[in-house]
């Protein structure tokens, strides 16, 4: 096992987002600060009866609450293991120059209000395969003493936006929206509504895709404005941050839109999507001079031209300042394993409401 007391360690990082659609691997070099390199990144997707059974369980994830899911549990930690495996040979990576493995897991089920969060992964079985340490269960400090668990990326987003204009706005749409604000030492950061996740069971549901490839199919719609104005409605967007969010928070009312054409339904539901992100400026302090988009709803260029008439600032994907889109959520975890080894916060008032800075995850030792 390398020396964990070195001030620059690199980390591996690794995290399946709420869409479930595989398992983002990521190498990241920190002194847990503003010292920052990264390498390459890959993805790999989940076997398809781990996903098919994640997607059953995500169609009534409460029972997470009495349930401890031990069969699927295994079945994610083996297809983490494969893939940081995978990753490791493929990049011709030396293990031994790794010194840490920071593990998300696969949320399936988040209620803070419960103080309830539950991501599947085995660290402690991860770090024995391995032979590297690992970092796990991120979510559950913050959680255990009264913050939202999320979103954690802010820290790393604030360590990215060293030395770019400020105050900046960092847009995550994945499943669920999330935004940073940045500006200096102010980090603001919450869930902002559903993003890609509704999109997405609307396509399946319909057309059996796994998404609206470009935004095309919601581009060709009419929106709904009714329906938009009635689901912009709820009190979620009014209320101040901290707040996050649910995969499903959102679905069982995003369903008034069954009764729209595929077309109408796809624009009316991004259109939901769109407005929630634009509610954030809500509860940021001051207009953003830049807004910078990661996750893969950046791909759909329907939202990102609704972005740009709807924001009046310039609004670009975060390849435009030099950051990996598609891995910034593993990177974030290489980073916040970093900090956590570190002891330095992984979250503070305004990013999770928790009452101070506070630090997190689980260390796991291969020999434990
Ligand atoms: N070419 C594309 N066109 C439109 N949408 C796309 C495209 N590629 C990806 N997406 C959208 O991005 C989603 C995946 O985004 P991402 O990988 O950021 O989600 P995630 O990391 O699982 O979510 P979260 O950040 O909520 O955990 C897909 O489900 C799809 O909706
Ligand atoms: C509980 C959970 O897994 N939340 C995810 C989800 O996906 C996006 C948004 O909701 C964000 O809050 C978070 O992920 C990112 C990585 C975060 O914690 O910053």
């Amino acid at each position: 096992m390398s020396d964990l007391t070195k001030p620059v360690l690199t980390a591996i990082g690794v995290i399946s987002g709420t869409s479930m659609d595989g398992i983002d691997v990521s190498v990241v070099e920190s002194d847990g600060r503003e010292e920052l390199r990264f390498g390459p990144g890959a993805s790999y997707p989940y076997p398809a009866q781990t996903r098919s059974d994640l997607q059953a369980l995500i169609a009534e994830p409460e029972r997470a609450l009495d349930d401890p899911l031990a069969e699927l549990e295994v079945a994610v930690t083996g297809a983490h293991l494969d893939a940081v495996r995978r990753f490791i040979a493929e990049q011709g990576l030396d293990p031994k120059e790794i010194d840490l493995v920071g593990l998300h897991g696969q949320t399936v089920y988040h209620r803070p209000d419960l103080r309830f969060t539950r991501q599947l992964i085995d660290g402690p079985a991860v770090a024995r395969a391995l032979g590297i340490p690992t970092i796990d269960r991120f979510r559950h400090a913050d959680i255990a003493a009264g913050g939202e668990g999320a979103p954690l990326a802010p820290l790393y987003h604030r360590a990215l936006a060293h030395g770019l204009e400020q105050p900046l706005m960092v847009l995550n749409l994945g499943g669920v929206g999330n935004i940073t604000y940045i500006d200096g030492e102010t980090v603001i950061a919450f869930d902002t509504g559903p993003a890609s996740a509704i999109l997405d069971d609307f396509m399946l549901r319909r057309l059996g895709k796994p998404f609206d490839a470009d935004g095309a199919l919601a581009a060709s719609g009419r929106v709904h404005e009714e329906l938009v104005s009635a689901f912009m409605a709820n009190p979620f967007f009014d209320r101040p941050a901290p707040k996050s969010l649910d995969r499903n928070d959102f679905h069982r009312r995003a369903k008034v839109v069954e009764a729209l054409s595929d077309a109408d339904g796809a624009a009316t539901l991004a259109a939901f999507t769109v407005e929630s992100v634009v509610a954030a400026l809500r509860h940021v302090p001051k207009q953003p001079k830049r807004w910078l988009v990661t996750g893969g709803g950046r791909l759909n260029q329907h939202f990102m031209t609704r972005f740009r008439e709807r924001l009046g600032v310039p609004v670009e994907t975060v390849e435009s300042a030099g950051w990996a889109g598609d891995v910034i959520e593993a990177q974030t975890f290489g980073y916040l394993a970093i900090r956590s080894l570190k002891g330095l916060p992984l979250s503070l008032p305004g990013t999770t409401g928790v009452p101070a800075p506070l630090s997190g995850g689980r260390l796991n030792l291969p020999k434990d």
